[in-house]
């Protein structure tokens, strides 16, 4: 193997989605199955004992394309030279916890590892942020590294994108493959908006193919919108195999593109397009081609869901006002 590893940091690494994510990472399926990786895991200083049995357990898969794992606690070691990064570790909402102190608390996170990005990372870096909430995390890491490319700081909304596909092709009686074109609006939260009405099954429009409104405003989007919430009320914990499979659906499509006719959701800092406040981190239907993306252009936005988009783009200028409050950004 001639190929120079590509080093990706996983942040969270002994977590229930680190779990899920990194023998993925190491198998070849994040970045393709001829591109050798080395793993740095950073994790907080009373989990690296766990961090360090799932290397050992990484160790115990000989996947061939793994080349090394380092564990460490300092972001300025996990993120030294890194290409990809993984931001998976964030501060859970806890009882009591309001929303402006769950910010706080992940700026004490995503501040110091934007720094460390910005001081360490490969000159190629691109980071995706996981851990919630999501976009407003990665705004603040993208603030902390002044000297990366603000458009290298992207957040997942790719697990909602999934989400959608399968409800949409349960609706349809079609398969997730015959759909194209689904697009993930705003924030991963609760107000995200799923839009289907430049989607295709088997070719033709989803909207007109669904013909029921009804369906798309009382079922379709609160299940893909509060999904998370029914997973986690079913399971006891939030989502994590899902949750790992879009973070490699994400960074995949990022790094080797998106389909001929297809496009992908990502939460990316806007450049105003379709209204959205520029610089906040949004989620946009975008095609990828050479690792880099670009918003899809000149779609229609019909007056459903203009006011669904602009619903959760106000909630992600609150976001950024608060944590513009909390001088994070
Ligand atoms: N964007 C999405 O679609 C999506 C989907 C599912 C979950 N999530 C979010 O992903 C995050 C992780 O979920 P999980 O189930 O793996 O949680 P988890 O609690 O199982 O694991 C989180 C890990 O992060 C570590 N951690 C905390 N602070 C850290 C720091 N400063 N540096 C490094 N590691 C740190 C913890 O020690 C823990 O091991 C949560 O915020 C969750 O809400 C996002
Ligand atoms: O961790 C959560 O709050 C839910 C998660 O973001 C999800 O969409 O599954």
């Amino acid at each position: 193997m001639t190929r120079t590893p590509v080093n990706v940091t996983v942040t969270g690494a002994a977590g229930q989605i680190g779990y899920a994510l990194l023998f993925r990472i190491a198998s070849g399926q994040l970045l393709g199955a001829d591109v050798p990786v080395k793993l740095r895991l950073l994790e907080i200083t009373p989990a690296l004992k766990a961090a360090e049995g799932t290397a050992m357990e990484l160790d115990d898969c000989a996947f061939p394309l793994l080349q090394g794992i380092e564990i460490s606690d300092d972001p300025n070691v996990a993120f030294d030279g890194t290409n990809v990064a993984l931001l998976v570790g964030a501060r859970p909402r806890t009882k009591g916890m309001e929303r402006g102190d769950l910010l706080e608390a992940n700026g004490g996170i995503f501040k110091p590892q934007g720094k460390a990005i910005n001081d360490h990372a490969a000159d190629d870096i691109k980071v995706l942020v996981v851990g919630n909430p999501a976009n407003t995390n990665a705004l603040i890491a993208q603030a902390a590294a002044p000297d990366v490319p603000a458009e290298r700081f992207t957040a997942m909304t790719r697990l909602d994108h999934n989400r959608a596909l399968t409800q949409l092709a349960k609706k349809t009686g079609s398969t997730v493959a015959d759909i194209k074109r689904l697009t993930i609006w705003g924030n991963h939260s609760a107000t995200q908006y799923p839009d289907i009405f430049h989607a295709t099954v088997a070719g033709k429009n989803a909207a007109e193919t669904v013909n029921d409104e009804k369906w798309l405003a009382e079922e379709f989007i609160p299940t893909v919108a509060k999904r998370g919430a029914a997973i986690i009320e079913a399971r006891g914990a939030s989502s994590a195999a899902s949750a790992a499979n879009a973070a490699i659906d994400h960074v995949h499509t990022w790094v080797n593109g998106t389909a001929d006719g297809d496009w992908a959701s990502m939460g990316i800092p806007s450049d105003g397009s379709y209204g959205v406040p520029e610089g906040l981190i949004s989620s946009f239907p975008v095609t990828t081609k050479d690792g880099k993306y670009e918003i899809v252009q000149g779609l229609e936005i019909n007056d459903f869901s203009r006011s669904r988009i602009d619903a959760s783009v106000k909630e992600l200028e609150e976001e950024r006002e608060a944590v513009r409050g909390l001088g994070l950004i």
